[in-house]
């Protein structure tokens, strides 16, 4: 009896032994082998995907710079306006223009917006490339709206739009800046200007990025100012890079506000400020209203965004990136005598100076009807490139859209947000 309890107990200790000396090992070394393996494979399989994407992003990048050059022509920076217009390349402006409107089919469900939200470079950079001429016709160098004071010209009143977002952006002397989306670098001379600061805008669109540089040249600001492409749904700069960033009225043709933010939170100093105005619905906006849909649809279709945000998401964005949000400001929401969608009523009385009559008549109903005939005239005879007139008819709608969205105060460009990247940030990624 107690040998075989004695025979028994060798057995559990051999077994013992077998499981500690041989099948333990053998399942942690297998185990250990599979976590190795499937890191190694992982690894190679990440480095394949990011080289894709480099290699695809690459391609794009010297595809849109290519058909840049045979849409514009050489030196296309040096010409503006309706001059630019005329020396086009007919058979690369109906590809720009089909480019931009192949997605704006009136369809407003879901898979829709899915299609525009992905095709969001191509369908913005095309936008740009057909709209920045009449731009700049009718509006001059600086892309976005401003408020305005009871007799304040139209050019001093952009300017100080500018100076605000620097000064809350605490903009100094010194500072190396980032311009998100810096059209063809308006206000980012009049910014440099005004504080001596050093720029880099950053921008999609080929064309307008000719046109920065050879206006910053003119203007002899070419030491502080630099122009360069990117995305800035992926920015390519170093993590920690900019004392300040700041953006006016072009996040808003990000497919992911979120995203977008991430990256500029990415690139900003610790302790660093990002100032944005932003377009976006308000809290005014239902989705489910048609009339308020219509009016956004129209806002997105002429001004070549994928998605109107709501004030929210873009507030929720900021947050999650990790931003500690400072102002948070719709400097639409006044009772300012003078509109800041005025240009585009063609109502007289609120035209504040003579030398603004020019530029109040090429912006107002009657002026574009103006130039949507003479453009379509100068298209049948040959002069201008065909798809000039779609151009012409789709920023109509941008106009009656972004009036119609001013006056029911659902929608905003100036929605101000100050943010700041906390000083004790983990100093190369956001916490979204
Ligand atoms: C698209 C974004 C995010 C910002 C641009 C804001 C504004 C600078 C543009 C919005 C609609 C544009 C129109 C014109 C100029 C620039 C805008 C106001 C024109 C007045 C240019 C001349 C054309 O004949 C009519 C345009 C109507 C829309
Ligand atoms: C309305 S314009 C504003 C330009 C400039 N901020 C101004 O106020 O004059 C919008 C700008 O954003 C740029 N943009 C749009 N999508 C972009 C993207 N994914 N990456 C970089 N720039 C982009 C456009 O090319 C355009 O220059």
């Amino acid at each position: 009896m107690i040998k075989q309890i004695y025979i028994k107990r060798d057995i559990c200790i051999v077994i013992h032994i077998i499981l500690v000396v041989l099948v333990i090992p053998g399942i942690s070394s297998l185990l250990l082998f599979s976590i190795v393996f499937n890191y190694i494979s992982c690894k190679i399989r990440t480095n394949k995907q990011t080289n894709k994407m480099d290699s695809e992003s690459n391609e794009l990048r010297q595809r849109q710079a290519t058909f840049s050059k045979e849409l514009h022509g050489q030196h296309a920076g040096e010409k503006t306006g309706m001059s630019a217009l005329l020396s086009k390349n007919n058979n690369a402006q109906q590809e720009a223009v089909n480019k931009y409107l192949r997605l704006w089919d009136g369809k407003t469900d879901k898979d829709a917006e899915e299609r525009r939200l992905e095709d969001y470079n191509e369908s913005t950079h095309s936008y740009y490339n057909v709209v920045t001429d009449f731009y700049e016709y009718g509006w001059g160098s600086s892309f976005h709206f401003c408020r305005f004071y009871k007799g304040e010209n139209f050019q001093a009143a952009v300017a100080r739009h500018e100076h605000y977002l620097a000064h809350m952006a605490e903009i100094k002397q010194g500072d190396l800046v980032l311009d998100v989306g810096c059209g063809v670098g308006g206000p980012a001379r009049e910014i440099a200007r005004f504080t001596n600061c050093n720029i880099i805008g950053l921008n999609n669109n080929d064309y307008q990025i000719e046109k920065a540089k050879w206006y910053a040249k003119e203007s002899g600001l070419q030491d502080h100012l630099q122009f360069v492409k990117g995305d800035f749904m992926n920015l390519e700069f170093e993590p920690n890079t900019f004392d300040k960033v700041y953006a006016i009225e072009a996040t808003c043709h990000a497919p992911n506000l979120e995203k977008c933010y991430n990256e500029i939170y990415k690139v900003l100093k610790p302790g660093g400020i990002f100032a944005v105005y932003e377009w976006v619905m308000t809290d005014k906006y239902d989705e489910t209203n048609e009339e308020h849909r219509k009016i956004c649809y129209e806002i997105e279709l002429g001004d070549g965004i994928p998605k109107m945000f709501s004030v929210d998401v873009a507030r929720k964005a900021l947050k999650d990136c990790g931003f500690e949000v400072l102002v948070d400001d719709d400097l639409a929401d006044n009772t300012d005598p003078v509109p800041w969608y005025y240009p585009l009523t063609g109502e007289w009385k609120y035209v504040q100076t003579l030398s603004d009559i020019g530029t109040f008549f090429r912006t107002s109903y009657f002026g574009r009807k103006f130039t949507n005939l003479m453009v379509s005239t100068m298209e049948k005879v040959g002069l201008a490139p065909e798809g000039s007139v779609k151009v012409t008819g789709a920023l109509e709608e941008a106009a009656v859209g972004l009036v119609a969205g001013g006056r029911s105060k659902l929608f905003t460009p100036m929605m101000l947000f100050v943010a700041k990247k906390p000083l004790d940030a983990d100093s190369t990624t956001a916490t979204a």
